[in-house]
């Protein structure tokens, strides 16, 4: 039930409307506005925040999306009131497709590099949240679907989709920072042949990998990923997130060092003739799947 006050643009609602009955002393606030790729509903009773994307037709990852995400991610980490973040999809069968590949195809270079840098700012920004962060997967979460789902602390899937880092198969490569937090989750074996074959798993070989945590129903993947969210409330916040902290900082550091040299090589990288010709080629491919 939303009771909240929705906003529009930036601004976050400062009021909730509280009626007397206990039913209602849940203040549910939209803080994103109507139209925007992003629904972020903060649940003040539950403390779990519930940010959906919603940006067709695939939840492709440009720009200005990537700036509504880590706008939404910065509202959350400063909101007192929130412990735990789910991140979802609004779009059916489709969590995120990853980056939007038009993005990188024949780009304006100023803008590709801001990009780049706001893809790294967000990805810095989610891997470091401080709340508890779970990842409803309930649709396909190639790439940069997977790197978000990756980012957080826990997977949840539903069955019959696919997830990995497949970028070798757009004849591109997965970048550093991309491998690590692969290798963090998997471990070197898996990530190696991951990384080389450009591998999608499905949702059970995914399980079957530690790539995710748990795989339920596609109805149940909102309520599941709430549930445990409980399980990680039990524990002291503060013990919690330094023990995320210690074992995240060392790979958030690494990019954090090398941010500006990583644009250059993804700008000389992705200008490249021959990686220009095999994206066109890859959208092309996407475009003709329907005939
Ligand atoms: C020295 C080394 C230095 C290294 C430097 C770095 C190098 C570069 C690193 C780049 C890292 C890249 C990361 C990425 O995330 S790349 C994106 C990878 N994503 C994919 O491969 C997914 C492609 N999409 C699909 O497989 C399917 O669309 C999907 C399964 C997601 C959904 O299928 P569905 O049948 O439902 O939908 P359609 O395929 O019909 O798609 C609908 C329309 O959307 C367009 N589309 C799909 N995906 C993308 C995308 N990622 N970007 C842009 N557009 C996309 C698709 O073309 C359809 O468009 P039309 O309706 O116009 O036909």
């Amino acid at each position: 039930m939303r009771i909240g006050i929705v906003t529009s643009g930036l601004g976050i609602a400062r009021q909730c409307l509280r009626k007397n009955t206990s039913v209602y002393r849940t203040c549910r606030r939209q803080v994103t506005g109507s139209g925007s790729p992003l629904d972020l509903n903060v649940d003040s009773k539950t403390g779990i925040a519930v940010l959906s994307m919603n940006k067709p037709p695939v939840n492709s990852l440009n720009l200005e999306f990537l700036t509504e995400l880590n706008i939404a991610l910065e509202k959350v980490e400063n909101d007192k009131q929130c412990k735990g973040l789910i991140i979802t999809s609004s779009i059916p069968k489709i969590f995120s497709a990853g980056l939007d590949i038009t993005e990188m195809y024949q780009p304006d270079i100023d803008r590709l590099e801001e990009f780049w840098r706001t893809l790294q700012d967000m990805w810095i920004k989610l891997y470091g949240m401080n709340c508890v962060t779970i990842a409803a997967i309930n649709g396909h979460s190639p790439a940069g679907g997977c790197l978000m789902s990756m980012s957080c602390d826990y997977r949840i899937m539903a069955p019959n989709y696919t997830i990995g880092l497949n970028e070798t198969q757009l004849g591109i490569v997965a970048p550093f920072w991309f491998a690590d937090v692969m290798l963090n989750t998997v471990g070197f074996r898996q990530t190696e042949m991951a990384l080389q074959l450009g591998t999608l798993f499905k949702t059970e070989e995914a399980l079957n990998i530690g790539l995710i945590d748990k795989v339920v129903p596609q109805e149940e993947v909102l309520s599941a990923a709430q549930q445990e969210m409980q399980r990680w409330f039990k524990i002291p916040g503060f013990a919690r997130q330094l023990s995320k902290t210690e074992l995240r900082r060392p790979t958030i550091e690494k990019l954090l060092k090398k941010k500006e040299e990583d644009i250059g090589y993804f700008r000389d990288y992705i200008t490249k003739d021959a990686i220009q010709k095999s994206l066109g080629m890859y959208l092309e491919s996407l475009k003709n799947r329907r005939k």
